[in-house]
C-alpha cells in the first residue's frame, strides 16, 4: 500500500513541541519528509541550544510514523541547520575580482591561508574557526582570522570586539586597515568597517570586492596561518571567492547527520573543482554528555562523518562535542579555548590536526 503524506503529517502533528507552544508541525520543525527506498525519512530542524529536548521527540516521531498505513520503516534525523544566506551569485562569464590589486603588498608575510567552510549555515563553522584560531595562537603561532561571512558577520561577537571600528593608516599613497587583536588573534570583519550594526546589503561583485580588500588591504604583518571563515554554501559566490582567495587548503565543518554530510560532499566537490586541497572534515556537535546522568547522546546521529571522510578520501580531523559552554563562551565573546576549561582540549587537538595536515599538504604541493 502506498503511504499518504497527509496521514504522516497528521501523525507528526500529535507530538508537542518541547520549546514552542503547539505541535512540532505547527512549530515549523519539519524540514523534509521523503520516502527513500521504502524508508520514510523525516528531518526535524531544531535549535542547537535546545537540541537535548528533541532527543525523545525524534524517537516519538519515528514511532508514530511507523504506525501510518503504508509505512514499514521510518527514520527521523535532527538537523541544527538554518538556511544559509546567499551572498549573491556571479553571472556566468563574469571576470573575477583581481586576486590582488595592483601595488598592494599582498600576502608576502602570510605563510598559509586556510578556508573554513560549510555547505549549510548554523553548523558551527564560525565557532570552530574562532576556537581553532585561539588554540593555534595559544600554541605560539601567529594567527589571523578573517570573517568572510559578509551578511552574517559573527566574529565580533565571538571575540568580544563588537562595536569596535578598525583604524585605517596611510602607507604611501594607499590606506591599509589595522586588524583588531583579541585573544592573541588578529581579527578582521566587515563589521569593523561599518558603523553600528547596520545590515549589509551589498551584492555579488561588491561583496567579493569587499572581501578581497579585507584580505589584501589589511596590515596582517607576519602570520603563520590566516584562517578565512567562509560564507556558508557551495554556490557560485563561494566558488568565486575560493578562486579569488586561493587558499592553500580548505577545512569542511559538518554536523553528523546524513543531510549535513550530503552537503559536506558538495563542499569537497567545490574545492576540488578549483584545485584547492581539502585538508579534512571537522564534525561539530558530535556528542552530548548529559550533565545530570553522564550519559552520552549522539543527538545528531553517529558514525557518518568518519565514514564519509573515508569515502571522500579526506582526513577526519576530529570532533567537537555539543556543549553548553561552547555556545555560552561564544555568546560572551571569549572562545572556550581561551578559558582553558576541559573543553579547550578538544580545540587544541583540532588545531593540531589542522596544522599538521596543512603542513603535510604544503610539503606535497
Ligand atoms: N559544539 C557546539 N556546542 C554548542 N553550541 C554550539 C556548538 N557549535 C556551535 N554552537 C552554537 O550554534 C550556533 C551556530 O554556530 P555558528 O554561528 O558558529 O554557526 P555557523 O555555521 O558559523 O553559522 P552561519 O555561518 O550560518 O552564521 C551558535 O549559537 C553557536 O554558539
Amino acid at each position: 500500500m502506498s503511504y499518504s503524506e497527509n496521514l504522516a503529517l497528521r501523525a507528526l502533528a500529535t507530538i508537542s513541541d518541547p520549546v514552542k507552544s503547539g505541535d512540532i508541525i505547527a512549530a515549523g520543525r519539519l524540514a523534509s519528509l521523503e520516502m527513500i527506498e521504502g524508508v520514510l525519512q523525516a528531518v526535524l530542524q531544531v535549535p542547537p541550544a535546545d537540541a537535548e529536548a528533541f532527543f525523545p521527540i525524534r524517537e516519538a516521531a519515528q514511532n508514530v510514523l511507523e504506525t501510518v498505513d503504508g509505512v514499514t520503516k521510518a527514520r527521523v534525523v535532527l538537523s541544527a541547520h538554518k538556511p544559509g544566506p546567499q551572498i549573491g551569485g556571479r553571472k556566468k562569464g563574469n571576470p573575477h575580482q583581481p586576486r590582488r590589486p595592483e601595488g598592494v603588498q599582498g600576502d608576502a608575510e602570510v605563510k598559509r591561508i586556510i578556508a573554513i567552510s560549510s555547505a549549510k549555515g548554523g553548523v558551527g563553522k564560525s565557532t570552530m574557526s574562532a576556537n581553532i584560531a585561539v588554540a593555534m595562537a595559544r600554541s605560539g603561532l601567529k594567527i589571523g582570522l578573517l570573517d568572510a561571512d559578509i551578511h552574517g558577520p559573527s566574529l565580533p561577537m565571538l571575540f568580544g570586539t563588537r562595536g569596535q571600528q578598525a583604524r585605517a593608516i596611510s602607507v604611501g599613497s594607499r590606506k591599509i586597515i589595522v586588524p583588531i587583536e583579541a585573544h592573541g588573534v588578529k581579527t578582521m570583519s566587515v563589521a569593523y568597517l561599518t558603523p553600528d550594526d547596520s545590515p549589509i546589503v551589498w551584492r555579488g561583485p561588491l561583496v567579493q570586492g569587499a572581501i578581497s580588500r579585507m584580505l589584501w588591504d589589511v596590515d596582517w604583518g607576519e602570520l603563520d596561518f590566516l584562517l578565512i571563515d567562509m560564507p556558508p554554501g557551495t554556490g557560485d559566490a563561494q566558488l568565486g571567492l575560493a578562486q579569488d582567495i586561493k587558499p592553500g587548503g580548505a577545512v569542511i565543518v559538518s554536523t553528523p547527520q546524513d543531510l549535513a554530510l550530503l552537503d559536506a560532499r558538495k563542499g569537497v566537490a567545490m574545492f576540488r573543482k578549483v584545485d584547492i586541497p581539502v585538508l579534512g572534515l571537522i564534525e561539530n556537535m558530535a556528542v552530548f554528555t548529559c550533565p545530570d546522568c553522564g550519559g552520552q547522546h549522539h543527538i545528531f546521529g553517529t558514525g557518518g562523518a568518519m565514514r564519509d571522510a573515508e569515502e571522500l578520501d579526506i582526513a577526519y580531523l576530529g570532533a567537537a562535542p555539543l556543549h553548553m559552554s561552547i555556545r555560552e563562551s561564544g555568546d560572551a565573546g571569549t572562545p572556550v579555548t581561551a578559558s582553558q576549561t576541559e573543553m579547550s582540549g578538544f580545540f587544541d587537538d583540532l588545531a593540531k590536526a589542522v596544522i599538521d595536515k596543512a603542513n603535510e599538504t604544503a610539503q606535497r604541493e
